[in-house]
């Protein structure tokens, strides 16, 4: 369980804080997505829990442990697995590299793994053939699927997305969310959403709203 601790940020000298004395728990086997209007603060909040940024005031805990004491690039390396809007991938590879690269990070006593690799991207309709191209050669939805299964298959716990969707149409951004269903129902991770898409926030478990500097539990 990741829970967030008195968390208040605010940006410079800026007056008014983003947010104030946030507390809030994000259990496994569920998909939370978190909406609110532009420059509420939602990327912010993910760079807290993901590790890559520090808010002013507050704490982050994770299974009981608070995350400065996990030190941060453990934290950010074996804990959490990020999906960006803009796919994040590395773009000199093969999808089939990208994730393997990662699991080598992550879990270098992974057997099989590239059998492993390819199975869960044949799963989701990348087939061997497309799997070894360039991963540039490959269609924005399936680049988004490719980071999808890598956050899949490497050890984190937690997965968070940032827009996820966002370049993304409507097939393409319904099979995404069965992904992360997936990740959540099945494979028992924690996924964190962020998105301006209704039809994506609604497919959430727990539906979260950034509201006049609050986080709203619907
Ligand atoms: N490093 C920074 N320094 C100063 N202000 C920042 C910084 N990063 C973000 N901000 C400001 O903090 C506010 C929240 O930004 P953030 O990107 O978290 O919002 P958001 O809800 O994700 O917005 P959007 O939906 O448009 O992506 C914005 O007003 C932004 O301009």
């Amino acid at each position: 369980m990741l829970t967030v601790k008195n968390l208040t940020h605010w940006y410079g000298k800026s007056e008014k804080p983003l947010y104030e004395n946030v507390n809030l728990s994000f259990e496994s086997d569920k998909v939370y997505t978190i909406v609110g209007s532009s420059g509420s603060g939602k990327t912010t909040f993910l760079s807290f829990i993901a590790g890559l940024d520090k808010p002013q005031k507050g704490d982050i805990f994770l299974d009981g442990t608070n995350i400065k004491k996990l030190g941060a690039t453990n934290y950010r390396k074996h804990k959490v697995a990020i999906v960006f809007q803009q796919y994040n991938l590395l773009t000199y590879m093969s999808a089939l590299d990208n994730i393997m690269t990662a699991l080598s990070v992550t879990d270098s006593e992974h057997k099989g793994e590239k059998q492993y690799a390819l199975d869960a991207l044949k799963n989701v309709g990348i087939e061997k053939s497309d799997a070894e191209k360039n991963v540039q050669k490959l269609s924005g939805g399936q680049q988004q699927r490719v980071a999808i299964i890598r956050a899949m298959l490497v050890d984190a716990n937690i997965v968070i997305a940032d827009e996820p969707t966002g370049n993304l149409d409507g097939e393409n951004s319904k099979m995404i969310i069965k992904l992360f269903q997936d990740l959540a129902h099945a494979h028992h991770k924690t996924v964190i959403i962020v998105t301006h898409d209704p039809e994506i926030a609604d497919h959430g478990d727990v539906k979260i709203s950034l509201e006049n500097c609050q986080f709203v539990v619907a």
